[in-house]
């Protein structure tokens, strides 16, 4: 079994690269090949750095690791989820102060490959789920959400759970790859007016981590 994991910054997935230094052994002993590709922030990264990767790489399935911010206050701070969907939140035109993404202003049409209807649904059946995590969905955006206006709109547009910087930019390639994948982000703040103080990165750090090897265990069969 080969397989990709991708991530915006070695910070976040440092745990699982000593992990990996030390369990090489293991792995190849169970057959499984791990390929680490460090994407840089934002889509544009994400979505060159991946294209470029899976040129020349096929792995059997694709893991993006991540810390991502919450909408929902239910939700704890180093709570992992499984993003079953993704939409680009902020791509499109401000039509005073409506956002109109590109299905709304017809430059893109529904279901147009690889979306489903205007999501990018994680379609790939029979992935595991192990360990269990709450489903969430997701939006991609190049401005981190810090305003009571934005929020508002995007929570009634989109209805999101969580909110990344690169997620949408993983399933579309994934997705027109035909690369079974899975999203793991891990909540490292709430989405509200910016407040680095009350932001939990280590604690997500870790969480995703523990998540991202008991992932890759499972897959591995160790
Ligand atoms: O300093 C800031 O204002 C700031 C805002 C967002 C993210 C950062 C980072 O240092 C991490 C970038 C990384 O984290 C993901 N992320 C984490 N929380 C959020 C969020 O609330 N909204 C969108 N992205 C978030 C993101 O995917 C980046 O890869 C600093």
């Amino acid at each position: 079994m080969k397989i990709l994991v991708t991530a915006a910054t070695t910070l976040e997935i440092q745990p699982f690269l000593q992990y990996l230094d030390q369990h090489i052994p293991a792995l190849k002993a169970a057959h499984c090949q791990i390929d680490v590709l460090i994407a840089g922030i934002g889509m544009m990264h994400t979505a060159f750095s991946l294209g470029r990767h899976l040129v020349v790489n096929k792995p059997d399935i694709a893991i993006q690791a991540g810390i991502g911010g919450a909408f929902r206050h239910d939700w704890e701070l180093g709570q992992v989820v499984l993003v079953k969907r993704e939409s680009l939140a902020d791509l499109g035109a401000e039509d005073n102060d409506q956002f109109k993404d590109l299905f709304d202003i017809g430059l893109w049409q529904p279901s147009q490959a690889p979306f489903t209807g205007t999501f990018l649904d994680n379609t790939f059946a029979g992935l595991p789920e192990v360990p269990p995590l709450p489903t969430a969905t997701g939006i991609t955006v190049n401005l981190v959400s810090g305003s009571e206006p934005t929020i508002q709109k995007l929570v009634s547009k989109y209805a999101p759970d969580v909110e990344s910087m690169e997620g949408a930019a993983f399933h579309y390639a994934c997705l027109l790859e035909e690369i079974p994948f899975i999203q793991l982000r891990s909540i490292s703040n709430y989405v509200e007016i910016r407040d680095k103080s009350k932001w939990k990165i280590p604690l997500a750090v870790k969480t995703l981590n523990e998540t991202l090897i008991k992932t890759v265990e499972t897959l591995a069969g160790i």
